[in-house]
């Protein structure tokens, strides 16, 4: 017997579960709740309280409980979670003795994988500029309660987390974690991704090469003003729920695109490559950033205005139609299990029971198959790995992507009337078939080619020559990669370098002139991941499963609420965490 307050409860911990059972005075059994031991974040001796201030009252009968507590069934802000907090106390303090024991036990047996050790990298200028703050009282406290040490570095200057992560020792880090916005993600992504090549003696800038799935674990703390890829792959943008997931040891893998020009790599992307619409409305987006982001509205109106198209060749290599499809109406949910069983399928030669063996993914020209091309004026050509949901489009760009299935989704809208643009546009914005129009394409994918209409080349090249002696791009024989980051892509493409009125120079300057302009531009920019790439023709390949995040997958609320040790036993009195 345990008591909340003078209330008399029956807990057990039985293997997986710490559950605890309200008693009547008849000892009859009401609502039990029962925690996943997975989802314990500590066990503390006496009466203690982490927020707003730590506070210590040690009680020798009591102790404290601090878990993972879900928003309510039906909530609207599904996947929210926040500390869980319960004070019991104990018959003896003996007793009480034993239960911290043993619930400090189950939880270093069921919980192996919970980091110990993080690298933090905080940018304290990402979104409303709030990354300190959040930090340091929301994030810090819950590591601190759950063990977990970490080293912060507040960045100076944008690149220096990817930079850390390449060339500083991280012996004993388990994990590195952002707290900041889809850029530093980013940087993160590229450092762990260009450091894991570099210690497996791969180059990153063969297009066709094979890339080592990377062992350290990214987390993000959204407190950025695009937190795009972490509402997609945990549901809500909310800095205790990250945290949270950090701290249990959250395993998702995350398919990875790499973009190459010829034969460099020119970045990496796990949410949009996107050209045309998309590319445009960054780059106008980028030349009124004093609007903060009342920008991308902005951007988006006046570029839908411009009603734009852009010639050229899309060539793709497509992914077994037989094992998912992007319009099979399906959700990538937390558990997936297109994407778990893709892991024998992407890594046949990896020991399936280790999640950190060392693994190759495994493509090979001979299994490719066979590339399709389709030529044509295109309002916006897209490329995602992921559903790329967020608050604005609840469902995403391709609502039945997969996060780890190594494969990516590639959406090809023809030229169209501005209605029935705008008609592609808001589907996004409801749950209605953006694909289910006569002007849209979509593909499930491994690879993307795409080319410029002959004539255009020649420009494309000039760009490109211009922008690797300004620096852009580094050597290819450079082991890390280098990549155009926001910054450096601000700085060359759409800052003062712009300006200096080469043939593409102009041509950027031009994509509002559609409406007035007798001669529209001929050539887009791509937009990768919200970053402006200094090259068109380029080539894209889906790596799976590169990297792991400190995340699950956005959660299953039937599959949560449905999920009880014994629940045809509970007649529904059963409450998995507590609401
Ligand atoms: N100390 C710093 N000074 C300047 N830039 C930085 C610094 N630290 C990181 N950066 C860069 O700032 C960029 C934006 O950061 P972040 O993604 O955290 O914020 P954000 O508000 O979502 O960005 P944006 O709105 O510009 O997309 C990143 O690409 C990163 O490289």
């Amino acid at each position: 017997s345990l008591w909340i307050g003078n209330q008399r409860y029956r807990a057990t911990l039985s293997g997986w579960y710490f559950s605890w059972t309200e008693l009547d005075k008849k000892n009859r059994e009401k609502k039990t709740v029962s925690v996943p031991v997975a989802e314990v974040i500590g066990v503390e001796d006496g009466r203690v309280e982490v927020q707003p201030q730590k506070k210590v009252e040690d009680t020798d009968r009591e102790f404290t409980l601090f878990y993972v507590k879900r928003s309510g069934r039906g909530s609207s802000q599904k996947g929210l979670w926040s500390l869980g907090r319960t004070h019991f106390r104990c018959p003896s303090r003996d007793l009480r003795d034993q239960w911290v024991t043993q619930l400090r036990t189950a939880l270093k047996t069921h919980s192996p994988s919970r980091p110990h050790k993080l690298l933090v990298f905080i940018n304290p200028f990402g979104g409303k500029k709030r990354g300190k703050q959040i930090y340091h009282s929301l994030v810090a406290p819950l590591l601190e309660l759950a063990g977990i040490s970490s080293h912060v570095v507040v960045t100076e200057r944008a690149n220096q987390a990817r930079d850390h992560i390449l060339k500083k020792d991280l012996t004993g880090f388990d994990g590195v974690v952002c707290v900041g916005g889809d850029g530093m993600f980013s940087e993160l992504l590229h450092g762990v991704i260009g450091r894991t090549q570099q210690e497996a003696g791969l180059s990153e800038h063969d297009s066709s090469g094979v890339l080592q799935s990377c062992d350290l674990h990214i987390g993000i703390i959204p407190a950025g003003s695009t937190d795009c890829v972490c509402f997609a792959t945990v549901g809500v943008n909310d800095p205790v729920t990250s945290a949270l997931h950090i701290i249990i040891g959250d395993s998702q893998p995350l398919d990875v695109c790499a973009v190459h020009h010829k034969s460099s790599l020119v970045r990496y992307s796990v949410s949009l490559v996107g050209y045309g619409f998309y590319g445009d409305v960054l780059a106008e987006s980028e030349r009124h950033r004093w609007m903060g982001p009342l920008r991308y509205d902005y951007a988006g109106c006046m570029v839908y205005l411009c009603n734009q198209s852009y010639q050229g060749t899309v060539q793709f290599l497509r992914a077994d139609p037989g094992l998912s499809s992007p319009r099979d109406k399906t959700r990538c949910l937390s558990g997936c299990s297109v994407c778990s069983e893709s892991k024998e399928r992407l890594f046949p030669l990896s020991d399936s029971c280790s999640l950190y063996s060392d693994k190759l993914s495994q493509y090979s020209e001979q299994s490719e198959g066979e590339w399709t091309s389709v030529s044509g004026r295109f309002k916006s050509i897209s490329l995602t790995c992921m559903s790329s949901s967020c608050p604005k489009s609840p469902l995403g760009l391709s609502p039945s992507a997969h996060l780890a299935d190594g494969t990516g989704d590639l959406i090809l809208v023809r030229d169209t009337n501005p209605l029935a643009f705008l008609t592609y546009l808001h589907r996004h914005t409801t749950s209605q078939d953006q694909f289910d129009l006569p002007f849209v394409e979509v593909h499930r994918v491994k690879a993307v080619r795409f080319s410029l209409p002959l004539g255009e080349e020649d420009e494309e090249d000039e760009r490109t020559e211009q922008n690797i002696e300004e620096g852009v791009m580094e050597h290819p024989d450079k082991p890390c990669v280098q990549s155009p980051s926001r910054s450096i892509s601000q700085q060359h493409l759409a800052g003062p370098a712009r300006e200096r009125g080469t043939p593409n120079n102009r041509k950027k300057r031009d994509f509002l002139c559609g409406l007035c302009c007798s001669k529209p531009p001929a050539v887009s920019v791509w937009n990768c991941d919200g970053e402006l790439l200094p090259h068109t023709e380029i080539s894209c390949r889906v790596h799976g499963q590169l990297v792991r995040l400190y995340a699950r997958g956005i959660e299953d609320e039937l599959r949560i609420w449905g999920l009880c040790e014994d629940s045809r036993n509970c007649n529904g009195k059963c409450v998995l965490h507590s609401q």
